[in-house]
């Protein structure tokens, strides 16, 4: 099969009542009005204390080249659902809106803004989906690897799931989020070249089979490779898997770098007790045993428990589709809107659910940390012009429990969302990944253990400014005062 168009861009990568919308506002004279909209999810994944932020890059490489060829106009044209003049218009579309994000790897929570477009109108309204798409995908699996990470401590932790992810791009920019969450490898060898991140491996069952036997395919594997990790369970892991790795690495001596061996089934505790006994009887105390099989922390947790022997962890399915909860949620909401005199007007989206309703207002997310020991006390989530690093102490409180609430003094402030596009240009450097995970771990490090737990952790704090609730509160009043005086 074959693209019906010589070429394919991003640009249509959008659901389709975005351009229904920026016909109307086209239309209606609106598309240059300046719009405010953030992105945020509203309940924490998996239950986790906190989220990792990835999809940065690729909302950059996606803004960057978001242009409408002549193919995706003509196209468009084929659908007879645009007006021709405003198909004109799309071709000279430029985005030049400015993008304040949080930047890979920082920790993010839920109801607060992770990522802000502030711009035209109409080019905010078309990148909604795409940069949801992008950023709903890549945050989950970055907390999901990240949880995983949070129980094997410092065993290696490589990816495997290309093979089970939701298509190519998931695999590449899952592995990528899992990378910055705290994987070591992966086994997708298109993500080091792409990325750098380091790629790691051993050998299929395939490789067992097409010789028949164990020791025929190590053998043969090892004697075409120095470093050398055998898959043990094909036929039978204690019978004849691990007897044949433990012949063939003697057989091959200082010939080989004999790694250890990977188990991909059965009863992960028993064997892998049975496995380290006979390796270190053989007298390779060193040999690792790397484990795979549709791990997740739990499993790995159990297994930890039970006082598994397994020294490296691959994980496959559970981690790139995010096994256990497929979706992030975020949404993307309009927060303030330029009216037809040139003030911003703060917008908010009601529900019968509080927890639904908008925080309007362009907004900054600050992360308190108490200077006495560096730890987090929390998220202080202000008005854009508010600073307050101008103040000695701040008052923080939960917005859905104003009762609970605390002063606090001696603390530092820092800004989350920072300036990646300034009215269409990239102002913002990706760092290497390296240093993306580098700087999520340190985060990490500042977060309290009660943040942490896997299970149950206590819930971290997402405080409104006193401005921004009050400013929430009046707009929400004046949209029931409005609804009220309705009559029809
Ligand atoms: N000791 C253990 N405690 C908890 N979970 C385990 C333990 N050993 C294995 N598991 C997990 O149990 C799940 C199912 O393993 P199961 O034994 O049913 O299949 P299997 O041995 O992989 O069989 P197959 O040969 O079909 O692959 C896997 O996710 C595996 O990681
Ligand atoms: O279990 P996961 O966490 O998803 O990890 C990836 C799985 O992919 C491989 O199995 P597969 O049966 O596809 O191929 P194999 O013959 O190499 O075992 C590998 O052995 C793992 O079991
Ligand atoms: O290298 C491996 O062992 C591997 C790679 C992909 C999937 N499962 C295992």
């Amino acid at each position: 099969m074959s693209y019906r168009f010589p070429d394919d861009s991003h640009t249509l990568h959008t659901d389709a009542y975005e351009l229904s919308m920026m016909q109307t506002y086209w239309q209606k004279g609106m598309a240059d009005r300046r719009a405010v909209f953030e992105l945020y999810f509203r309940d924490m994944p998996f239950g986790n204390g906190y989220a990792i932020f990835a999809g940065l890059e690729r909302v950059i490489q996606y803004i960057e080249q978001l242009k409408f060829s002549d193919s995706d106009i003509e196209y468009l044209k084929t659908t007879r659902q645009f007006d021709d003049g405003f198909l004109e218009y799309l071709r000279d579309f430029k985005f030049t809106g400015s993008i304040n994000s949080t930047v890979e790897g920082d920790l993010v929570f839920n109801n607060e803004p992770i990522l802000q477009v502030d711009g035209p109108l109409i080019g905010s309204q078309l990148v909604e989906t795409a940069l949801l798409n992008i950023v709903n995908y890549q945050t989950l699996i970055a907390t999901k690897a990240a949880r995983i990470k949070s129980v094997v401590g410092s065993d290696p932790l490589l990816e495997f799931g290309t093979r089970r992810a939701q298509e190519m791009d998931a695999a590449i920019w899952g592995t990528r989020a899992a990378y910055i969450g705290g994987f070591d490898a992966t086994s997708n060898v298109r993500a080091g070249k792409l990325f750098g991140i380091p790629i790691s491996g051993t050998h299929a069952h395939a490789l067992v089979q097409a010789y028949m036997n164990d020791y025929d395919a190590f053998k043969a594997y090892a004697e075409t490779h120095y470093e050398c990790v055998f898959l043990v369970d094909t036929f039978d892991t204690l019978k004849s898997g691990v007897p044949n790795a433990i012949r063939v690495a003697k057989e091959m001596g200082t010939k080989i770098d004999f790694q250890g061996v990977r188990i991909d089934s059965g009863d992960m505790a028993y064997i892998s007790k049975r496995v380290r006994q006979m390796l270190d009887e053989a007298g390779f105390t060193d040999a690792k045993i790397y484990a795979s099989n549709d791990l997740d922390e739990k499993t790995i947790m159990n297994l930890k428990m039970q006082k598994a022997k397994i020294d490296v962890w691959g994980i496959g399915t559970k981690l790139i589709t995010a096994f256990d909860q497929p979706a992030l949620g975020a949404v993307y909401k309009l927060v303030s809107f330029e009216d037809e005199h040139g003030k911003m007007i703060d917008t908010v989206k009601i529900s019968s659910n509080a927890a639904k309703v908008s925080t309007p207002g362009k907004k900054q997310v600050w992360r308190i940390t108490d200077r006495s020991d560096g730890k987090t006390e929390g998220d202080y989530v202000s008005l854009w012009d508010e600073d307050p690093r101008e103040q000695d102490s701040i008052y923080m409180f939960n917005p859905d429990y104003t009762y609970i609430n605390k002063t606090v003094e001696n603390f530092d402030a820092r800004p989350i969302l920072q300036p990646i596009f300034d009215q269409g240009k990239l102002i913002y450097k990706v760092p290497e990944l390296s240093e993306i995970r580098h700087f999520s771990k340190q985060h990490l490090d500042m977060l309290w253990d009660e943040y942490k737990r896997d299970l149950n952790p206590q819930i971290y704090p997402v405080d409104l400014s006193q401005n921004c609730y009050d400013n929430k509160m009046e707009i929400i009043q004046h949209v029931r005062d409005y609804v009220n005086q309705l009559k029809f």
